[in-house]
């Protein structure tokens, strides 16, 4: 247990404030970007960018098993607390005269005393939630070595969904479950977006893609590329409707009791594939009260658990078993040297062998694109597991410099649709603002009234629906684009006259306050001119004494 920064039982740890009644104490490392992001905002954007940012990593300690307990392993995770992780007991497979032991900074660090709900609060996947509401592509997934306690933070313990009804109140629900729950939540608070939820769950075994929705066909399914989406996808894969928390549920159970695992020296009930669990969140907005557009955003959530590292020599596996874990370690590899690549600026802009595993190409969006990604490393605190510790720190620690730059895109159709319908709409504002005070100054001069008759009526927009673009044909959709076109034409011209009229109006308002000046002059002159008359008058006819 660590004992900086108090003298509490301590249970996570993050990078840059301290925190937490006296039961759950943590510091945290440099302030992670999800830390950042506000709630999901109310307003349509074009195109949301955030500044580019390193992938937000979190550490999970888990408690040592009774198997480390009983062969009397030494402890060699330490916390200094910040974020910090501090991994002793090197010196036991490297050379002599190597570091005993090595420092690493992330995010959070959570400690294995830190509960599912610790994790589900402090990781940053709440914010990871709100992100994909808004439209983000996002993903959390976990890496560490086979029994570090991926499936578990990621799902809960082993059994949890074998029982025919599962446990709704359970404290071992891990951060999907709890994200569901999350999820639901927002879009409760959200009345004035139309949301629909779609999930799908799919298994990557022995580099074949299985649908974890469809058990009667266990064939591989094909990962294709779009072009119009510029990622890869996986072709024909069930994509469930979501309406109740319920539904998706069902789609956790599903897959869960679907997927592939087995037994070894390590762990009784380990993953033998990676699985990917999706949530598609597109949400529809009006862009204002008396808009009739409507904007479509896709956002969705990854939730990826990797099958572990795997050293055979350890897990004694052989035949079938010793084959999964020769495909798990490949698309590691690849996806280590994806990550790597990605981390090192001098090879971040070059080629990245995302196209060498189906893992990679499932991930790349996540990894380099435009996504926001949480990467949570297990680890075990036993000495006999310090090199699968190390290399898990020292992934998790490159995966920390990639930079991504996550943005929200529309359709390029959408977005030129919706920035003339903005722009008619300040312009027909601003015009309905001159209009106004060009009348109520009350002075109709001939250039104003000509303009408000002639382009009164031009701005009558067409109903368009956004999500409907799609579906319409490019005649289709060059002739709404020359109408909003036309329109927006008509505005400026409009706009412009009003502005002229305005200035024509300053300039007569500024020759009537000359005039009235100098009218205002010339009966002081006048006044002044025939009280002089009279003051003589009167001293000339004043009687005699
Ligand atoms: N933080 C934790 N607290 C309590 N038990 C844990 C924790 N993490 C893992 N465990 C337990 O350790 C065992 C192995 O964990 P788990 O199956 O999640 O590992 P894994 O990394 O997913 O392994 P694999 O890669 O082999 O699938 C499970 O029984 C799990 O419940």
């Amino acid at each position: 247990m660590a004992r900086k920064n108090s003298t509490t039982q301590r249970r996570f740890s993050l990078a840059s404030k301290t925190g937490g009644s006296s039961e759950s104490i943590f510091s945290i490392g440099s302030c992670s970007k999800l830390d950042q992001f506000g709630s999901a905002s109310s307003l349509p954007k074009l195109e949301t960018e955030t500044d580019g940012d390193g992938i937000n990593v979190v550490v999970r300690v888990r408690p040592m098993n009774t198997k480390e307990l009983e062969a009397k392993n030494q402890n060699v995770v330490k916390f200094p607390g910040s974020g910090q992780i501090l991994l002793e007991g090197l010196n036991t497979f490297s050379s002599e005269n190597g570091p005993k032991s090595k420092l690493f900074s992330f995010n959070v660090v959570f400690e294995p005393k830190a509960s599912q709900n610790d994790v589900f609060n402090y990781s940053g996947i709440k914010k990871l939630v709100s992100m994909a509401v808004e439209g983000f592509n996002t993903t959390c997934f976990c890496y560490g070595q086979t029994g570090s306690g991926k499936t578990h933070t990621l799902t809960g313990p082993p059994g949890m969904f074998v029982r025919k009804k599962m446990d709704p109140f359970s404290p071992d629900h891990g951060l999907v479950y709890r994200s569901f729950l999350h999820l639901f939540q927002q879009l409760r608070d959200r009345t004035d977006v139309h949301f629909v939820l779609k999930a799908s769950f799919l298994e990557i075994y022995n580099e074949k893609v299985i649908d974890l929705l469809n058990p009667g066909n266990r064939t591989s399914l094909s990962v294709r590329w779009s072009k119009k989406t510029r990622s890869f996808f996986v072709e024909n894969l069930f994509t469930v409707d979501c309406e109740q928390l319920d539904d998706l549920q069902a789609v956790l159970e599903e897959g869960m009791k679907n997927r592939s695992v087995g037994s070894h020296n390590l762990n009784d009930c380990s993953g033998r594939s990676h699985t990917i669990l999706t949530v598609h969140i597109t949400s529809e907005q009006q862009m204002s009260d008396s808009s009739d557009v409507f904007i479509t955003k896709q956002g969705k959530i990854n939730f990826v658990d990797l099958a572990g590292s795997e050293m055979s020599k350890k897990t004694k596996s052989s035949g079938k078993t010793l084959t999964e874990a020769n495909n798990i370690n490949k698309s590691l590899m690849v996806l280590g040297y994806c990550i790597s690549s990605l981390s090192d600026p001098k090879k971040r802009t070059g080629h990245i062998p995302y196209r060498d595993s189906k893992l990679t190409k499932l991930l790349a969006d996540s990894l380099a694109g435009s996504g926001v990604t949480l990467m949570i490393a297990c680890i075990s605190p036993a000495s006999s597991n310090v090199c699968e510790t190390l290399n898990t720190l020292r992934y998790a620690a490159r995966a920390k410099k990639i930079r991504t730059k996550p943005i929200i895109v529309m359709d390029p159709r959408e977005t030129l649709i919706v920035s003339l319908k903005r722009e008619i709409e300040a312009l027909q504002k601003e015009n309905e603002h001159l209009r106004t005070a060009l009348n109520m100054n009350n002075c109709l001069v001939g250039n104003a009234k000509k303009s408000s008759e002639t382009y009164g009526k031009l701005t009558t927009l067409k109903p368009v629906n956004v999500e409907k673009l799609s579906q319409m044909s490019p005649i289709e959709l060059v002739d709404l684009i020359k109408h909003y076109a036309a329109d927006n034409e008509a505005l400026r011209k409009e706009n412009f006259d009003l502005f002229h009229s305005r200035d024509l109006l300053m300039r007569d308002h500024q020759i009537v306050c000359h005039e009235n000046e100098r009218l205002i002059k010339k009966l002081e002159n006048q006044r002044s001119g025939s009280s002089a008359k009279l003051y003589k008058y009167l001293i000339e006819n004043a009687p005699q004494a």
